[in-house]
């Protein structure tokens, strides 16, 4: 079992990650982490923040000489606007005349309508938003990522998985069905200011950012990932919660503004037929496969073997440049909404964020199915129930036998 914890707060000095459980032998170096990380800030509608802030990575443990040891891998993703937030987060008490002056630390009061703000505060009793803010925020996605990035290195390094995300909508433009990113495309993805595979849908993406962000408003957008060379069998369909869409779905749902799950066709296939709405089999030489693949490589809880394909759908960010109604706490009043430095849209590094969850659910099902104390031992047996895996004779070998 794969296990993995975040710490930290937005404005706190770095966050934390642990990741439990992982095999001995994947290799994987900070400069792989700072990459990924890399790719987390970039995105057409990114606020100011992902300009001048760096993410300054540490691997605390885990890893030797670029390879991980099976211990718990341990990473620090530091925050370098640190200093400016030193009195303000500070973990412990500051001389009450220091803060007084702060611009900063003034209570922010006026809730947000779509963040988690309000029900924060009065969830853990503060009468101030930021002790929430500052966790609820999606800095926290860089910890996720940077365990992301392990957990991708040992199914490549293992199983030979490849794992793709691309922008399927921002707002109303939309990217056309079918155009999917291939398993070596995901350098071609990021080269794009959205991460959209089509180039005239990216065009629209970032119109509609434009004309969002002079309008003083936000949006959200819809994101895909793909991942190629899954064994069939991942997952299982003896239980609800050991189903692998279940897991994948609960995974990508737990990133910030995350309001949908797809899973292949998802919503499309309730309206369809079920002739057509399922993949057919059909036998080739050494296996068989589906004509289609509108499952996304699920079937039962478990992958299939074909490609396997999840959206996620974002809502609009909260931080409304105009702002929104809302009450200040402090007075009961009417007021205007907390309206600082934000995204305007965010889904681009959403997507990002997307595949680390996506690898770190399927490292898990890998490591379940195949073993977890060492590389070789996972590809090993993962040769080993590849070759044995029933298959239905082809009938062309029957003939020729
Ligand atoms: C990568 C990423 C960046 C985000 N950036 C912002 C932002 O700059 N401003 C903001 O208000 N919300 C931002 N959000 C969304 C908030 O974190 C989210 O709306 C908030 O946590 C409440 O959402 P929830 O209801 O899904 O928990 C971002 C989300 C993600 C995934
Ligand atoms: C810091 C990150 O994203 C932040 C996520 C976020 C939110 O409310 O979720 C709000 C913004 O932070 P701030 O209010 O300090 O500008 C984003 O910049 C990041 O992704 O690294």
């Amino acid at each position: 079992m794969l296990r993995w914890l975040t710490a930290g707060e937005s404005h706190g000095p770095e966050l934390v990650a642990i990741l439990e459980g992982l095999p001995a032998g994947v290799e994987v170096t900070t400069a792989d982490i700072a990459e990924a990380l890399r790719r987390r800030r970039l995105g057409y509608g990114r606020g100011a923040r992902m300009k001048f802030e760096q993410d300054v990575v540490t691997i605390v443990g885990g890893v030797r000489h670029g390879r991980t040891l099976g211990s718990p891998v341990a990473v620090r993703v530091a925050n370098s606007e640190w200093p400016k937030w030193e009195t303000v987060m500070a973990a412990d008490p500051v001389d009450p005349e220091v803060l007084e002056g702060q611009a900063r630390n003034a209570p922010l009061s006026r809730p947000r309508p779509g963040h988690a703000d309000l029900s924060g505060m009065q969830k853990y009793g503060f009468d101030d938003a930021r002790p929430v803010l500052d966790r609820a925020s999606a800095r926290e996605t860089a910890a996720r990522v940077a365990l992301g990035r392990v957990a991708t290195a040992f199914l490549k390094q293992a199983l030979g998985v490849d794992i793709v995300s691309h922008v399927v909508s921002i707002g109303r433009a939309q990217a056309p069905e079918g155009v999917i990113p291939g398993p070596g495309d995901l350098a071609a993805v990021d080269e794009d200011p959205v991460r959209c595979y089509d180039p005239d849908a990216s065009a629209a993406m970032v119109n509609e950012i434009e004309t969002a962000r002079k309008e003083g408003d936000t949006l959200g957008g819809v994101v895909e990932v793909v991942a190629y060379g899954l064994p069939p069998g991942l997952g299982s369909y003896v239980h609800w919660d050991r189903r692998l869409d279940s897991r994948l779905a609960g995974a990508l749902m737990g990133i910030q503004a995350i309001k949908g799950v797809e899973v292949g066709d998802g919503f499309e296939t309730a309206r369809r037929r079920g002739s057509h709405a399922h993949d057919e089999i059909v036998g080739e030489p050494g296996g068989v496969r589906r004509v289609t693949n509108r499952a996304g490589g699920i079937e039962g809880g478990m992958t299939n073997g074909e490609p396997l394909r999840v959206r996620a759908a974002m809502k609009p960010i909260s931080t409304v440049p105009r702002a929104l109604s809302t009450v200040d706490v402090r007075t009961g009043e009417p007021a205007k909404a907390i309206n600082q430095r934000s995204d305007v849209c965010s889904v681009p590094a959403a997507g990002v964020v997307a595949e680390a969850m996506v690898a770190l659910v399927l490292a898990d099902a890998a490591v379940e199915k195949f073993g977890g104390d060492s590389v070789e031992e996972v590809a090993r047996n993962l040769s080993g129930y590849l070759s044995s895996m029933l298959k239905p004779p082809h009938p062309q070998s029957a003939v020729t036998t």
